[in-house]
């Protein structure tokens, strides 16, 4: 099996839905049915936090959020988790520099699983490319409410650095990206968004997350 195609991968990145229990206002399963209906384009499971679900509960989400995906033709990612990632038998993994190397997922679960890698400068970029991986998450771009250990916000200069230096790698944006303040994302760069509360919070998930997909399908409307 080989790895994803970068073109493939840019455009699962499109508009790329990252949620766990603790950010949803509806259950997790309506959260993501709504999602997948508004034209997510990847999801990933992050069941982080205090109230943050453990053991066979969090087996039995995944399970859950694993068969929406699957049913909407939807690629499913696990956070950080690499026993949880292959027990769901997801479809990649996405870590930061805090969590395992890629390169040690990388031997673990094959070619054919998408790794993504958190990067915020060039050097983390670089070595995670080197280490093989399909996407890069840089961020935080704005001010983030959905990750208590957040690094420094950088606004769009990251991703502009990285495109700068002739890195071609598929690239999403996270951190506080909203309808209003999405375009500069794009324009700077990345291939697509990365969005927890923004849809997951939304009044109606549904419409927000069709919002967003118009939005990155035409950045300069
Ligand atoms: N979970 C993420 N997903 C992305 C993605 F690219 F997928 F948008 N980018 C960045 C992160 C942040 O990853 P990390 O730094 O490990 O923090 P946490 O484990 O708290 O999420
Ligand atoms: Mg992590």
């Amino acid at each position: 099996m080989t790895r994803i195609d970068s073109e493939d991968m840019r455009r699962l990145l499109k508009l790329y839905f990252i949620m766990g229990s603790v950010n949803c206002r509806l259950s997790p399963e309506d959260t993501l049915t709504a999602a997948t209906d508004g034209g997510i384009t990847l999801f990933q499971f992050r069941e982080k936090g205090l109230s943050a679900l453990k053991g066979a509960a969090l087996l039995q989400l995944g399970g859950q959020l694993r068969e929406i995906c699957r049913n909407s033709g939807i690629k499913f990612i696990v956070n950080d988790d690499l026993e949880l990632a292959a027990a769901l038998d997801a479809d990649g993994i996405h870590v930061g520099q805090d969590d395992l190397p890629a390169r040690l997922i990388r031997q673990r679960l094959g070619e054919h699983k998408i790794i993504g890698v958190s990067a915020h400068n060039l050097t983390e970029a670089r070595q995670a490319i080197a280490d093989g991986a399909d996407y890069l998450g840089v961020g935080p771009v704005y001010p983030t409410t959905s990750k208590d250990d957040a690094q420094a916000v950088r606004g769009t200069t990251v991703i502009e650095e990285l495109r700068r230096s002739g890195l071609s790698i598929p690239v999403v944006g996270i951190g506080g990206i909203t309808l209003e303040n999405a375009p500069p994302v794009i324009r700077a760069g990345a291939d697509g968004l990365s969005i927890i509360s923004a849809i997951a919070g939304a009044e109606d998930i549904r419409e927000t997350a069709r919002r967003f997909a118009q939005l990155v399908t035409a950045p300069s409307s």
